[in-house]
Protein backbone atom coordinates (compact mmCIF):
# COMPACT_ATOMS: atom_id res chain seq x y z
CA UNK A 1 0.00 0.00 0.00
CA UNK A 2 1.42 3.18 -0.43
CA UNK A 3 2.50 5.64 1.78
CA UNK A 4 -0.22 8.37 2.46
CA UNK A 5 0.19 11.81 4.42
CA UNK A 6 -2.56 11.83 6.68
CA UNK A 7 -3.03 15.43 5.86
CA UNK A 8 -4.07 14.24 2.04
CA UNK A 9 -7.03 12.41 3.61
CA UNK A 10 -9.92 15.02 2.91
CA UNK A 11 -12.98 15.89 5.52
CA UNK A 12 -11.91 13.76 8.80
CA UNK A 13 -9.87 13.37 11.49
CA UNK A 14 -6.11 13.98 10.43
CA UNK A 15 -4.01 13.33 13.13
CA UNK A 16 -2.20 16.16 13.05
CA UNK A 17 0.36 16.61 16.24
CA UNK A 18 -0.35 18.94 18.89
CA UNK A 19 1.20 19.82 22.02
CA UNK A 20 -1.37 18.85 24.77
CA UNK A 21 -1.34 21.14 27.88
CA UNK A 22 -3.15 19.29 31.00
CA UNK A 23 -4.27 20.73 34.06
CA UNK A 24 -4.18 18.51 36.58
CA UNK A 25 -5.04 20.84 40.06
CA UNK A 26 -8.44 21.60 38.83
CA UNK A 27 -11.34 18.39 38.42
CA UNK A 28 -12.05 19.69 34.83
CA UNK A 29 -10.78 18.45 30.75
CA UNK A 30 -7.20 19.65 30.27
CA UNK A 31 -6.72 22.91 28.78
CA UNK A 32 -5.34 21.66 24.83
CA UNK A 33 -3.37 24.46 23.37
CA UNK A 34 -4.11 22.76 19.83
CA UNK A 35 -1.62 25.31 17.69
CA UNK A 36 1.64 24.00 19.35
CA UNK A 37 3.15 21.36 18.06
CA UNK A 38 4.34 18.52 19.62
CA UNK A 39 7.09 16.01 18.74
CA UNK A 40 6.35 13.13 16.88
CA UNK A 41 7.15 10.90 19.91
CA UNK A 42 4.16 11.33 21.46
CA UNK A 43 1.95 10.54 18.71
CA UNK A 44 4.15 7.72 18.63
CA UNK A 45 2.80 6.87 22.05
CA UNK A 46 -0.84 6.95 21.07
CA UNK A 47 -0.02 4.49 18.14
CA UNK A 48 1.61 1.97 20.59
CA UNK A 49 -1.46 2.10 22.60
CA UNK A 50 -3.83 0.96 20.10
CA UNK A 51 -2.02 -2.14 18.92
CA UNK A 52 -1.65 -3.37 22.14
CA UNK A 53 -5.17 -3.11 23.16
CA UNK A 54 -5.84 -6.23 24.34
CA UNK A 55 -7.54 -5.16 27.59
CA UNK A 56 -11.55 -4.38 26.95
CA UNK A 57 -12.37 -2.78 30.37
CA UNK A 58 -15.77 -3.43 31.29
CA UNK A 59 -15.93 -1.22 34.79
CA UNK A 60 -19.24 0.35 33.47
CA UNK A 61 -21.09 -1.88 32.04
CA UNK A 62 -24.47 -1.37 30.59
CA UNK A 63 -27.68 -0.44 32.17
CA UNK A 64 -30.00 -3.76 32.78
CA UNK A 65 -32.60 -3.47 29.98
CA UNK A 66 -35.02 -0.68 30.20
CA UNK A 67 -38.93 -1.73 31.41
CA UNK A 68 -41.46 -2.49 28.83
CA UNK A 69 -42.45 1.72 27.67
CA UNK A 70 -45.44 2.76 29.76
CA UNK A 71 -48.81 3.17 27.38
CA UNK A 72 -49.34 6.77 26.39
CA UNK A 73 -52.60 8.29 25.46
CA UNK A 74 -52.51 9.63 22.13
CA UNK A 75 -53.28 13.45 21.99
CA UNK A 76 -54.14 14.56 18.35
CA UNK A 77 -53.04 18.68 18.44
CA UNK A 78 -51.31 20.36 15.61
CA UNK A 79 -48.01 21.12 17.05
CA UNK A 80 -46.92 23.75 14.68
CA UNK A 81 -50.18 25.72 15.63
CA UNK A 82 -48.65 25.91 19.09
CA UNK A 83 -45.50 27.06 19.20
CA UNK A 84 -45.27 30.77 20.80
CA UNK A 85 -43.90 32.96 17.94
CA UNK A 86 -40.62 34.46 18.47
CA UNK A 87 -40.85 38.68 19.25
CA UNK A 88 -37.20 39.86 18.59
CA UNK A 89 -35.90 37.38 15.62
CA UNK A 90 -37.59 36.97 12.46
CA UNK A 91 -37.58 33.07 13.25
CA UNK A 92 -40.99 31.24 12.23
CA UNK A 93 -41.66 27.84 12.37
CA UNK A 94 -41.97 26.01 8.76
CA UNK A 95 -45.97 25.03 7.61
CA UNK A 96 -45.29 22.12 5.65
CA UNK A 97 -47.48 19.09 6.25
CA UNK A 98 -46.07 16.95 9.29
CA UNK A 99 -46.45 13.39 9.95
CA UNK A 100 -48.71 13.27 13.45
CA UNK A 101 -47.23 11.92 16.36
CA UNK A 102 -48.49 11.49 20.02
CA UNK A 103 -47.59 13.75 23.14
CA UNK A 104 -47.94 12.29 26.26
CA UNK A 105 -51.47 13.86 28.10
CA UNK A 106 -51.27 17.10 29.88
CA UNK A 107 -48.15 17.93 27.59
CA UNK A 108 -47.76 22.20 27.71
CA UNK A 109 -48.73 23.36 24.25
CA UNK A 110 -45.40 24.74 23.69
CA UNK A 111 -43.64 21.99 24.06
CA UNK A 112 -45.88 19.51 21.76
CA UNK A 113 -43.69 20.79 18.47
CA UNK A 114 -40.62 19.27 20.67
CA UNK A 115 -42.08 16.01 21.84
CA UNK A 116 -43.89 15.52 18.02
CA UNK A 117 -41.12 16.59 15.40
CA UNK A 118 -38.68 14.23 14.49
CA UNK A 119 -36.33 17.29 12.87
CA UNK A 120 -35.83 20.64 14.50
CA UNK A 121 -33.19 22.43 12.75
CA UNK A 122 -31.91 25.59 11.50
CA UNK A 123 -30.03 26.24 8.14
CA UNK A 124 -28.26 29.05 7.53
CA UNK A 125 -30.37 29.60 4.33
CA UNK A 126 -33.73 30.12 6.53
CA UNK A 127 -34.41 32.66 8.94
CA UNK A 128 -36.71 29.53 9.70
CA UNK A 129 -36.70 27.07 12.75
CA UNK A 130 -37.68 24.26 10.18
CA UNK A 131 -39.67 21.64 12.84
CA UNK A 132 -41.10 20.08 9.92
CA UNK A 133 -40.43 17.27 7.53
CA UNK A 134 -41.09 16.91 3.76
CA UNK A 135 -41.73 13.92 2.28
CA UNK A 136 -38.25 13.45 0.84
CA UNK A 137 -36.72 13.92 4.75
CA UNK A 138 -39.37 11.59 6.14
CA UNK A 139 -38.71 8.91 3.70
CA UNK A 140 -34.49 9.30 4.66
CA UNK A 141 -35.44 9.75 8.58
CA UNK A 142 -37.75 6.84 8.83
CA UNK A 143 -34.81 4.91 6.51
CA UNK A 144 -31.86 6.07 8.94
CA UNK A 145 -34.41 5.34 12.40
CA UNK A 146 -34.45 1.77 10.88
CA UNK A 147 -30.66 1.62 11.17
CA UNK A 148 -30.20 3.08 14.01
CA UNK A 149 -32.94 0.36 15.57
CA UNK A 150 -30.93 -2.18 14.44
CA UNK A 151 -28.73 -4.74 16.30
CA UNK A 152 -27.90 -2.38 19.29
CA UNK A 153 -25.29 -3.75 21.33
CA UNK A 154 -22.91 -2.21 24.13
CA UNK A 155 -19.53 -2.89 23.08
CA UNK A 156 -17.22 -1.17 25.97
CA UNK A 157 -15.98 0.76 28.20
CA UNK A 158 -12.76 2.62 27.77
CA UNK A 159 -10.82 4.22 30.79
CA UNK A 160 -7.82 5.60 27.88
CA UNK A 161 -6.94 5.18 24.64
CA UNK A 162 -5.29 1.94 24.59
CA UNK A 163 -8.60 0.46 26.17
CA UNK A 164 -10.40 0.75 22.53
CA UNK A 165 -10.13 -2.58 20.92
CA UNK A 166 -8.69 -2.46 17.31
CA UNK A 167 -11.45 -1.48 14.40
CA UNK A 168 -10.13 -1.71 10.93
CA UNK A 169 -13.56 -1.37 9.70
CA UNK A 170 -16.91 0.20 11.29
CA UNK A 171 -16.86 3.98 11.56
CA UNK A 172 -16.85 5.61 14.69
CA UNK A 173 -18.69 8.78 16.15
CA UNK A 174 -18.04 10.29 19.41
CA UNK A 175 -20.37 12.42 21.20
CA UNK A 176 -18.92 15.46 23.46
CA UNK A 177 -20.35 18.10 25.39
CA UNK A 178 -19.65 19.51 28.84
CA UNK A 179 -20.82 17.57 31.87
CA UNK A 180 -24.90 16.61 32.26
CA UNK A 181 -25.49 18.74 29.21
CA UNK A 182 -27.80 14.99 27.75
CA UNK A 183 -24.94 13.15 25.87
CA UNK A 184 -26.43 10.49 27.62
CA UNK A 185 -29.95 10.89 26.81
CA UNK A 186 -29.08 11.83 23.16
CA UNK A 187 -28.07 8.47 22.83
CA UNK A 188 -30.24 6.92 24.16
CA UNK A 189 -32.87 8.69 22.09
CA UNK A 190 -30.71 7.83 18.80
CA UNK A 191 -30.71 4.17 19.66
CA UNK A 192 -34.45 4.32 20.63
CA UNK A 193 -33.27 3.05 24.48
CA UNK A 194 -34.43 4.96 27.59
CA UNK A 195 -31.16 3.37 29.57
CA UNK A 196 -28.63 2.51 27.19
CA UNK A 197 -26.51 4.56 28.73
CA UNK A 198 -26.64 5.67 32.22
CA UNK A 199 -28.57 9.21 32.52
CA UNK A 200 -28.35 10.91 36.00
CA UNK A 201 -29.08 15.05 37.01
CA UNK A 202 -25.70 14.78 38.43
CA UNK A 203 -23.14 16.09 36.61
CA UNK A 204 -19.97 13.53 36.44
CA UNK A 205 -22.55 10.37 35.84
CA UNK A 206 -20.52 8.87 32.87
CA UNK A 207 -16.74 8.78 33.39
CA UNK A 208 -15.18 6.17 30.86
CA UNK A 209 -15.32 6.37 27.00
CA UNK A 210 -18.61 3.76 26.75
CA UNK A 211 -18.66 2.15 23.16
CA UNK A 212 -22.27 1.32 21.27
CA UNK A 213 -23.04 -0.68 18.26
CA UNK A 214 -25.73 -0.04 15.75
CA UNK A 215 -26.89 -0.74 12.64
CA UNK A 216 -27.46 -3.55 10.22
CA UNK A 217 -24.03 -6.48 9.21
CA UNK A 218 -21.37 -4.24 7.42
CA UNK A 219 -20.91 -5.19 3.39
CA UNK A 220 -16.76 -5.25 4.14
CA UNK A 221 -15.42 -5.61 0.67
CA UNK A 222 -13.24 -8.69 0.07
CA UNK A 223 -10.22 -7.27 -0.07
CA UNK A 224 -10.16 -5.33 2.86
CA UNK A 225 -10.85 -8.52 5.28
CA UNK A 226 -7.47 -10.25 6.24
CA UNK A 227 -7.55 -14.20 6.41
CA UNK A 228 -9.19 -15.50 9.59
CA UNK A 229 -10.62 -11.91 10.80
CA UNK A 230 -13.67 -12.21 12.77
CA UNK A 231 -16.27 -9.44 11.31
CA UNK A 232 -18.55 -6.67 13.26
CA UNK A 233 -21.99 -7.59 12.90
CA UNK A 234 -23.45 -3.60 13.33
CA UNK A 235 -22.33 -1.02 10.90
CA UNK A 236 -21.91 2.14 13.48
CA UNK A 237 -20.53 2.87 16.95
CA UNK A 238 -21.05 5.63 18.95
CA UNK A 239 -18.69 6.33 21.66
CA UNK A 240 -20.07 8.10 24.91
CA UNK A 241 -17.26 10.28 26.51
CA UNK A 242 -17.54 12.23 30.37
CA UNK A 243 -18.52 15.67 29.99
CA UNK A 244 -15.54 18.49 30.56
CA UNK A 245 -16.93 21.40 32.70
CA UNK A 246 -18.52 21.32 36.45
CA UNK A 247 -17.21 17.69 38.13
CA UNK A 248 -15.13 16.46 35.35
CA UNK A 249 -11.48 15.72 35.90
CA UNK A 250 -8.23 16.13 33.35
CA UNK A 251 -7.51 12.16 32.76
CA UNK A 252 -11.06 11.92 30.99
CA UNK A 253 -10.34 14.57 28.37
CA UNK A 254 -6.35 13.40 28.04
CA UNK A 255 -8.43 9.81 26.95
CA UNK A 256 -11.04 11.55 24.76
CA UNK A 257 -8.09 13.45 22.48
CA UNK A 258 -5.97 11.41 22.50
CA UNK A 259 -8.68 9.51 20.91
CA UNK A 260 -9.67 12.30 18.26
CA UNK A 261 -5.88 12.49 17.32
CA UNK A 262 -5.63 8.46 16.31
CA UNK A 263 -8.08 6.79 16.35
CA UNK A 264 -8.21 5.71 12.76
CA UNK A 265 -12.10 5.06 12.30
CA UNK A 266 -13.43 8.15 13.82
CA UNK A 267 -15.53 9.83 11.26
CA UNK A 268 -16.70 12.79 12.83
CA UNK A 269 -17.84 14.06 16.58
CA UNK A 270 -21.52 15.48 17.59
CA UNK A 271 -21.04 18.26 19.72
CA UNK A 272 -23.67 18.82 22.02
CA UNK A 273 -24.35 22.28 23.30
CA UNK A 274 -27.22 23.22 26.35
CA UNK A 275 -29.79 25.58 24.93
CA UNK A 276 -30.87 26.76 28.38
CA UNK A 277 -27.49 27.81 29.10
CA UNK A 278 -24.77 30.21 27.17
CA UNK A 279 -22.15 29.24 25.36
CA UNK A 280 -18.98 28.74 27.18
CA UNK A 281 -15.95 29.02 26.64
CA UNK A 282 -14.89 25.27 27.30
CA UNK A 283 -17.55 24.71 24.17
CA UNK A 284 -15.94 27.47 22.16
CA UNK A 285 -12.16 25.62 23.07
CA UNK A 286 -14.02 22.33 22.17
CA UNK A 287 -14.96 23.62 18.41
CA UNK A 288 -11.43 24.75 18.01
CA UNK A 289 -9.93 21.51 19.03
CA UNK A 290 -12.26 19.67 16.35
CA UNK A 291 -11.59 22.47 13.92
CA UNK A 292 -7.33 21.97 14.58
CA UNK A 293 -7.88 17.79 14.42
CA UNK A 294 -9.73 18.53 11.29
CA UNK A 295 -12.50 15.97 12.79
CA UNK A 296 -15.96 16.29 11.12
CA UNK A 297 -18.23 17.99 13.30
CA UNK A 298 -22.13 18.47 13.99
CA UNK A 299 -23.46 20.67 16.55
CA UNK A 300 -26.46 20.02 18.06
CA UNK A 301 -28.15 22.00 20.51
CA UNK A 302 -29.79 20.31 23.83
CA UNK A 303 -32.57 20.29 26.25
CA UNK A 304 -34.55 22.38 24.07
CA UNK A 305 -38.09 22.26 26.57
CA UNK A 306 -36.14 23.86 29.19
CA UNK A 307 -35.19 27.20 30.19
CA UNK A 308 -37.44 30.36 30.01
CA UNK A 309 -39.21 32.12 27.52
CA UNK A 310 -39.75 31.26 23.92
CA UNK A 311 -38.24 27.88 23.16
CA UNK A 312 -37.86 28.55 19.44
CA UNK A 313 -36.85 32.30 19.74
CA UNK A 314 -33.84 30.84 22.42
CA UNK A 315 -32.47 28.16 20.62
CA UNK A 316 -32.76 29.96 16.97
CA UNK A 317 -30.63 32.79 18.42
CA UNK A 318 -28.28 30.33 19.84
CA UNK A 319 -28.01 28.47 16.71
CA UNK A 320 -26.85 32.04 14.87
CA UNK A 321 -24.78 32.33 17.64
CA UNK A 322 -23.19 29.41 17.34
CA UNK A 323 -22.92 29.41 13.48
CA UNK A 324 -20.98 32.58 13.60
CA UNK A 325 -18.34 31.31 16.08
CA UNK A 326 -18.12 27.77 13.53
CA UNK A 327 -16.93 30.56 11.02
CA UNK A 328 -14.71 32.17 13.24
CA UNK A 329 -12.96 29.17 13.73
CA UNK A 330 -12.61 28.08 10.27
CA UNK A 331 -11.24 30.80 9.26
CA UNK A 332 -8.90 30.66 11.74
CA UNK A 333 -8.17 27.18 11.30
CA UNK A 334 -7.22 27.22 8.10
CA UNK A 335 -7.40 23.71 6.85
CA UNK A 336 -9.88 21.02 5.31
CA UNK A 337 -12.29 22.13 8.01
CA UNK A 338 -14.93 24.04 6.62
CA UNK A 339 -18.46 25.13 6.24
CA UNK A 340 -20.06 21.70 4.95
CA UNK A 341 -17.09 19.74 4.55
CA UNK A 342 -16.03 19.91 8.01
CA UNK A 343 -18.80 21.15 10.14
CA UNK A 344 -22.50 21.40 9.06
CA UNK A 345 -24.53 24.33 9.23
CA UNK A 346 -27.20 23.07 9.69
CA UNK A 347 -27.82 22.98 13.31
CA UNK A 348 -30.25 20.91 15.28
CA UNK A 349 -32.27 21.55 17.96
CA UNK A 350 -32.99 18.25 20.32
CA UNK A 351 -34.98 17.76 23.71
CA UNK A 352 -33.62 13.75 23.88
CA UNK A 353 -34.21 13.86 27.33
CA UNK A 354 -37.21 15.91 28.24
CA UNK A 355 -39.20 13.59 30.37
CA UNK A 356 -37.83 10.30 29.40
CA UNK A 357 -40.30 9.42 27.36
CA UNK A 358 -40.27 6.09 25.91
CA UNK A 359 -41.67 7.02 22.60
CA UNK A 360 -39.53 10.08 22.40
CA UNK A 361 -37.04 8.21 20.02
CA UNK A 362 -39.04 9.21 17.19
CA UNK A 363 -39.68 12.52 18.51
CA UNK A 364 -37.83 15.33 20.31
CA UNK A 365 -35.92 16.47 17.01
CA UNK A 366 -34.04 13.34 17.23
CA UNK A 367 -34.70 11.71 13.55
CA UNK A 368 -32.93 14.64 11.72
CA UNK A 369 -29.77 14.20 13.57
CA UNK A 370 -29.57 10.34 12.87
CA UNK A 371 -29.44 11.23 9.30
CA UNK A 372 -26.64 14.13 9.37
CA UNK A 373 -24.69 11.54 11.41
CA UNK A 374 -25.32 8.76 8.65
CA UNK A 375 -24.07 11.35 6.32
CA UNK A 376 -20.98 12.12 8.79
CA UNK A 377 -20.33 8.14 9.22
CA UNK A 378 -20.12 7.69 5.53
CA UNK A 379 -23.22 6.40 4.32
CA UNK A 380 -25.22 7.36 1.68
CA UNK A 381 -29.07 8.10 2.83
CA UNK A 382 -31.32 7.38 -0.71
CA UNK A 383 -34.72 7.21 -0.21
CA UNK A 384 -36.01 4.49 2.22
CA UNK A 385 -32.16 3.44 2.10
CA UNK A 386 -29.14 3.66 3.80
CA UNK A 387 -25.85 2.39 1.95
CA UNK A 388 -22.64 2.26 2.55
CA UNK A 389 -20.46 4.89 0.14
CA UNK A 390 -16.99 3.48 -0.99
CA UNK A 391 -14.77 5.04 1.40
CA UNK A 392 -12.39 6.52 -1.59
CA UNK A 393 -15.46 8.48 -2.91
CA UNK A 394 -16.32 10.02 0.41
CA UNK A 395 -13.08 10.28 2.07
CA UNK A 396 -10.91 10.91 -1.17
CA UNK A 397 -8.49 8.99 -0.92
CA UNK A 398 -7.80 4.86 0.15
CA UNK A 399 -8.26 4.18 3.61
CA UNK A 400 -5.03 3.36 5.28
CA UNK A 401 -3.93 1.73 8.06
CA UNK A 402 -2.39 3.36 11.11
CA UNK A 403 0.40 1.93 10.17
CA UNK A 404 1.18 2.90 6.79
CA UNK A 405 0.45 6.54 7.59
CA UNK A 406 3.36 8.64 7.36
CA UNK A 407 3.63 11.44 10.02
CA UNK A 408 4.35 14.93 9.13
CA UNK A 409 7.60 15.83 10.38
CA UNK A 410 7.48 19.16 12.56
N1 LIG B 1 -35.66 18.53 30.26
C1 LIG B 1 -34.67 17.86 29.66
N2 LIG B 1 -33.80 17.19 30.42
C2 LIG B 1 -32.81 16.54 29.78
C3 LIG B 1 -32.63 16.56 28.38
N3 LIG B 1 -31.54 15.82 28.07
C4 LIG B 1 -31.05 15.37 29.24
N4 LIG B 1 -31.80 15.80 30.27
C5 LIG B 1 -31.58 15.55 31.69
O1 LIG B 1 -30.31 16.12 32.02
C6 LIG B 1 -29.65 15.33 32.99
C7 LIG B 1 -28.28 14.92 32.48
O2 LIG B 1 -28.45 14.05 31.39
P1 LIG B 1 -27.30 13.06 30.94
O3 LIG B 1 -27.76 12.44 29.67
O4 LIG B 1 -26.90 12.15 32.05
O5 LIG B 1 -26.14 14.10 30.64
P2 LIG B 1 -24.61 13.79 30.31
O6 LIG B 1 -24.16 14.88 29.40
O7 LIG B 1 -24.46 12.40 29.82
O8 LIG B 1 -23.95 13.98 31.73
P3 LIG B 1 -22.51 13.44 32.28
O9 LIG B 1 -22.41 11.99 31.93
O10 LIG B 1 -22.62 13.66 33.73
O11 LIG B 1 -21.48 14.28 31.63
C8 LIG B 1 -30.57 14.14 33.25
O12 LIG B 1 -31.35 14.42 34.39
C9 LIG B 1 -31.45 14.08 32.01
O13 LIG B 1 -32.72 13.49 32.25
C10 LIG B 1 -33.58 17.28 27.60
O14 LIG B 1 -33.54 17.36 26.39
N5 LIG B 1 -34.57 17.92 28.30
MG1 LIG C 1 -23.32 10.83 30.49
Amino acid sequence: MPLLRPQTIKGFSTPQIYHACFSTSLPRWPRLRPTAKSSRSSIIASKDEIYNSNSISHSHPPAPPPPPPRQQTPKKTDPASNISKPTTTPIEINNAPTRKRSAPPNTKPHKEALFTSTLIRQSPNSSSLITTTTKPQDAQISAAASFFNQNFQFLYSAESLRHHPKNEHIPEILILGASNVGKSSFLNALVGKLDAARVSARPGKTTLMNAFAVGPLPKIPKGHVKQGEKLPRYSLVLVDTPGYGFKSQASWGDAVWKYIKARKMLRGAVVLISSEKKLMEQDKWLLRTLAEANTRTLVVLTKADKGGGSWTERCGEMAELLRGELRKISRSAGNGWKEGSGWNPDIYITAAGMDRMPKLASGGGVGGVRTSILEMAGFDLQDKEVKKKDETITYGGPVVSFDDIKWKET
